[in-house]
């Protein structure tokens, strides 16, 4: 690899070639068997299926009398069809045994219904009382058509039946209905973990109050957070000295299924990350036509680990995370590779100017479907992203994009 220190780039990869590279070498983790109470926000690698019929049992939709519904033909509330009530059914205590036409059992919703009953009369049309012999009965005051107010064997979900397709994230209700079908376990894919090697001798841990020529790392806070919106676990940060055995030993020792390097990522003498992880792997792309972000890089450690050269810049450290380690940890966990942000049209109501032949990540600011570039372009400046409501993404193609035109915001928040 040419060495970039003092010199600079002399050519940079268009984003679009560099994440073909990344989509042709990325693929998902293995998978693994997960309880179902801990399988929500994880990615199914197979269709799931209902282990059996939910209902497992014929069960009553109302609170009132199960009964055949026929034995109630010509009912009516001045002539009410008396039945035999010979017992009771709840959820969970069902009626011992059948019962036979003119009999009927006190029933309640979601309980089993007796065999030999294909109604359920609800309460508000019945009354109970004694009969001429003094046994218990129920009046009917109107008939009920068989099959009324009862729930037949697999009304929900049919054993067999596939209940969430393979890829799905698991919602919080498919894990519901799941664990309803008698399923114990999911087959989920794993999820990866990051590590994130924080270099720059300046850098103050986050909660330090910054002091001298001493700074706070901010680039932590916000990978960390990225990371974990994608779907990572296990994300752990350490600080590395600008030295280049220093940078070199944590990035061999730094385990994990991506390893994100903050800062040293483009042409300064101490900008050690890129020709390190050319000494023990390889650099793929290191200088992207894009702003901001340009110096950003990748490549792999032995045995396919994928490395992130972000810049220090806070800006570009998020924008080069958007564009190349978001996509590859979301893929890596099963999930879509495109950016999860919520998407709103807008017209441009200031234009927005762009060099053709780089991709420009331009924060911007949204009212109604309005949309304003926010005035500064510089990479250091984070609070450009607290101000803006969104980016507006200008592909390498585009120049300016006029006053009035419609464009694509990817909102920050959800
Ligand atoms: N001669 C050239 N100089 C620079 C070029 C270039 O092409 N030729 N590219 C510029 C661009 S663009 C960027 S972006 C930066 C990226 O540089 P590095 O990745 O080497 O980042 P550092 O030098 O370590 O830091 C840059 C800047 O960001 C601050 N920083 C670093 N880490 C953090 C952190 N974790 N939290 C908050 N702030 C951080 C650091 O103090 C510096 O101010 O290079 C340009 N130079
Ligand atoms: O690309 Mo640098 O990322 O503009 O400051």
């Amino acid at each position: 690899m040419r060495d970039v220190r003092m010199r600079g780039f002399r050519e940079h990869t268009a984003v679009e070639r560099a994440l073909e590279v990344l989509e042709r070498r990325i693929q998902r983790l293995a998978d693994e068997l997960v309880p179902i109470a801990e399988a929500v926000g994880r990615v199914a690698v197979e269709p799931v299926r209902a282990r059996i019929s939910v209902p497992h049992f014929v069960r009553a939709a109302m609170d009132g009398y199960a009964l055949l519904g026929e034995a109630t033909a010509g009912a009516a509330a001045l002539a009410p069809v008396e039945l035999a009530l010979v017992g009771a059914s709840f959820p969970g205590r069902p009626h011992a045994g059948a019962i036979r036409r003119g009999e009927a059992v006190r029933i309640t919703t979601g309980a089993p219904v007796p065999e030999g009953a294909d109604a359920v009369l609800v309460a508000e049309r019945a009354e109970e009382g004694a009969g001429r012999d003094g046994a218990a009965v129920v009046r009917a005051r109107e008939p009920v058509p068989s099959g009324k107010h009862v729930a037949a064997i697999g009304e929900d979900v049919l054993e067999g039946a596939e209940v969430v397709p393979a890829g799905r994230r698991l919602r919080p209700q498919d894990v519901g209905v799941l664990a309803s079908t008698g399923v114990a376990e999911v087959r989920v894919v794993r999820r990866p973990s990051v590590r994130i090697l924080i270099t720059g001798d300046e850098l103050l841990p986050p909660g330090s109050a910054p002091s001298g020529a001493c700074i706070v790392d901010t680039n932590s806070l916000v990978l960390s957070a990225l990371a974990r919106r994608d779907g990572a676990e296990d994300i752990a940060v350490a600080y590395v000295p600008d030295r280049r055995e220093a940078v070199r030993s944590a990035l061999e020792a730094a385990g994990g299924d991506v390893v994100l390097v903050s800062g040293g990522s483009s042409v300064g003498s101490e900008d050690h990350a890129p020709l390190v992880l050319a000494e023990l792997g390889e650099v793929v792309v290191h200088g992207v036509a894009m702003r901001p972000a340009k110096p950003a890089g990748f490549g792999f450690l032995p045995g396919g680990r994928a490395v992130f050269l972000l810049p220090g810049n806070p800006v570009s450290c998020l924008c080069a995370y958007e564009f190349f380690a978001g996509p590859s940890i979301r893929a890596l966990g099963g999930l879509p590779r495109a950016w999860p942000h919520r998407r709103r049209r807008c017209v441009v109501a200031s234009e927005i100017v762009s060099q053709p032949g780089r991709v420009d990540y331009v924060r911007v600011r949204v009212e109604g479907d309005r949309v304003f570039p926010i005035a500064t372009s510089g990479a250091s400046i984070l609070s450009s992203t607290t101000r803006a409501d969104g980016v507006v993404i200008v592909q390498a193609e585009e120049a300016v994009i006029g006053e009035g035109a419609e464009v694509e915001v990817l909102l920050y928040d959800a």
